[in-house]
């Protein structure tokens, strides 16, 4: 067989790759799977076969997931130059007579990385069923904490909350956010506080924050969210109803592309659902292509560019050895400098559109005013304690929070139920009673719909899409499980591994909603055995709009549409391989064929032509 390297100029990344996995398709290539290869030999006569059968030229670009798969060269490198770095830090935090946690043999200087494989959260569950549900390990330079039961993720998220609820720095953080300032990434200070409370005000509430309430900011951040506050009742049913008005959008789309005979590729509409809903929220703009008309002019570049951003993983070699980032290993660094300052220049005239020609702020009538202009406004009352850079970082962080999250989550229950067409007619029918077939489901609809709800939480215990949550870290040293845990250190809590715990769930790997029927277990961060958005004071501070968007997202649908495979398909090959990103997201592109399944009326009196 002829060799890859002697056939095409290859880019760097892969010079020494064994395991190689795809996170889009080489331009050109239709169909290539998402997929991991056994073996080198494999993956190089498949890529062979396909580009010999293109006839393309013999340099192609391709982007690949390095999440898991730090290149041995690399590997090479860092172990020479920090061999004597890692073994002082480990020394430092770990040669003291504390009770660490148990964990596996590491290796010398990288630690536990290759351990990891393409899929961290399995990894770590395979792991703890070995060790413990509560392991120590070290990636790169970095203690960290794993902990896989409800009982330790109570001691990580409420007991020790209040000294594990920071975030660690991040190399990535430092190019992409802005220096880490996205609400996400910030440790925990006042800046953070302030953020969270305002996203609460402006996007995801549906009471007013009493202003007394308020006690743990500074004078001037107080003032500044009382300023928030007098915008926000307007605001929020303005919210409803861009809410509405997209998921009908959505849904007429999806329905004329059913209506044509295609496949509806429900990746790609749910994706642009939620994306637009946000942008809308944030800057009264729709930003990713539909097949309609109001299409606004740049949305592909936005769209590559949220998806690219989302996309970034945070294991690459420099954010574990910090210290080796300017050697740039496999050009990541490059990379995200590059993409950082394209989004940038996006956001620089996302602001300069709520600003005059002089920088003044363009006055706006309370019910005309966007997320942004609410930032600006703060701005402008506490010039120096918000930067344009914060505002831009709590923009991006918005964005990518809210879109991947919502879209994965509704694209996996969909899964489900097209895998048990019992269960499908079963929600179809619990909408037909509680809400009839002469109009549209609306939000105040969901409260009776308890099974559709249960469908959901099985999801999220199955399929939570960020199962790891986003790294904690302690400030102080902290005991958990009656283990010591220095500062510093970094912890995780594996909700993957909680959800399919055989000790907290009969027949975990059923997919069962009947368990969540009359059980008090609920997803809002009460209940340690169901975690999709954690809990605490880092718990996703978006959680009842993303909660809002895929119950109503997912009612609309299935009222509106009926849903069926493709010919020749049957539920069993309705795939459920999973792909680890930013988020963990269903491998394969989710396609049905799609007919109405309400009466005409219903729709043309909703404004929808189909
Ligand atoms: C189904 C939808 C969603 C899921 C499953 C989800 C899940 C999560 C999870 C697991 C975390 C990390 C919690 C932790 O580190 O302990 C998080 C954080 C966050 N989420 Fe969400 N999320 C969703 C929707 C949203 C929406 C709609 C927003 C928009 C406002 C949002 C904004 C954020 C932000 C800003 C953070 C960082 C909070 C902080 O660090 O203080 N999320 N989310």
């Amino acid at each position: 067989m002829q060799s890859l390297n002697s056939k095409y100029k290859w880019p760097t990344l892969v010079l020494g790759k064994y395991l190689v996995q795809f996170r889009e398709l080489p331009t050109g290539v239709e169909g290539f799977p998402g997929d991991q290869f056994a073996s080198r030999v494999a993956f190089e006569q498949l890529l062979i076969d396909r580009v010999d059968s293109l006839g393309t030229a013999d340099t192609m670009e391709l982007t690949f997931d390095i999440s898991s798969n730090i290149l041995n060269i690399q590997y090479i490198v860092i172990s020479v130059c920090t061999a004597l770095a890692g073994f002082l830090i480990v020394k430092h935090l770990f040669g003291s007579k504390a009770r660490l946690p148990p964990g596996p043999l590491g290796l010398p200087v990288i630690g536990h990385l290759h351990m990891l494989g393409s899929a961290p959260h399995q990894s770590l569950m395979a792991m703890s069923e070995k060790y413990g549900k509560i392991m120590r390990l070290r990636m790169g330079v970095f203690p960290t904490v794993v902990v896989s039961s409800p009982d330790l993720a109570r001691e990580v998220l409420k007991v020790q909350d209040q000294h594990l609820a920071s975030r660690p720095h991040f190399e990535s953080g430092k190019i992409l956010a802005y220096d880490n300032q996205s609400t996400s990434l910030t440790p925990n200070n006042d800046k953070w506080r302030f953020m969270r409370k305002v996203i609460t005000t402006e996007l995801v509430s549906a009471k007013r924050i009493e202003q007394s309430k308020v006690t743990s900011l500074t004078q001037d951040f107080q003032f500044s969210l009382l300023l928030a506050d007098v915008f926000f009742p307007s605001f929020y049913s303005h919210l409803q109803s861009i809410r509405r008005e997209e998921l009908l959008n959505t849904i007429e789309d999806i329905l004329s592309d059913g209506h044509k005979g295609e496949l509806v590729d429900f990746d790609a509409k749910l994706t642009a659902l939620v994306l637009n809903q946000t942008t809308r929220f944030n800057f009264r703009r729709r930003y990713y292509g539909t097949k309609r008309k109001d299409i606004a002019e740049g949305a592909e570049a936005f769209q590559a560019l949220v998806k690219e951003i989302g996309g970034t993983s945070f294991f690459f070699p420099g954010e574990f050895f910090p210290f080796l980032m300017f050697l740039d290993l496999g050009g990541v660094e490059a990379r995200m400098r590059k993409l950082a300052h394209t989004a940038d220049q996006f956001y620089s005239s996302i602001l300069a559109s709520h600003r005059n020609k002089d920088g003044s702020y363009i006055y706006k009538e309370t019910l005309d005013q966007d997320f942004v202009d609410v930032l600006l406004a703060c701005q402008r009352e506490n010039n120096s304690d918000i930067s344009d850079e914060m505002i831009k970082a709590a923009i991006q962080d918005v964005i990518i929070a809210s879109s991947s999250t919502s879209s994965a989550t509704m694209l996996w229950t969909l899964a489900e139920l097209m895998r048990h067409p019992d269960m499908l007619r079963r929600v179809q029918k619990e909408l037909d009673t509680v809400v009839g077939k002469n109009r549209l489901a609306e939000e105040s609809d969901l409260v009776n719909l308890e099974y559709l709800r249960a469908v959901i939480k099985e999801t999220f215990r199955l399929h939570p899409v960020l199962p790891l949550l986003l790294p904690h870290q302690s400030d102080v040293d902290v005991q958990i499980g009656g283990y010591d845990i220095p500062a510093k250190t970094r912890v995780m809590v594996n909700t993957y591994a909680i959800g399919r715990d055989p000790q907290v769930w009969e027949d975990p790997l059923e997919f069962n909603p009947d368990r969540f029927l009359n059980s008090p277990i609920d997803v809002k961060g009460q209940n340690f055995e169901l975690l999709p958005f954690g809990a605490g004071r880092r718990m996703c501070v978006g959680y009842n709009l993303g909660l809002m968007t895929v119950e109503n997202g997912l009612a609309q649908l299935l009222h509106t549409c009926d849903l069926n495979l493709p010919e020749g398909m049957s539920p069993k090959d309705v795939s459920m391989v999973e792909v680890s990103g930013a988020s963990v997201t269903r491998s394969e592109v989710l396609q049905l064929r799609v007919t109405p399944r309400l009466p005409a009326h219903v729709y043309t009196q909703a404004g929808m032509s189909i």
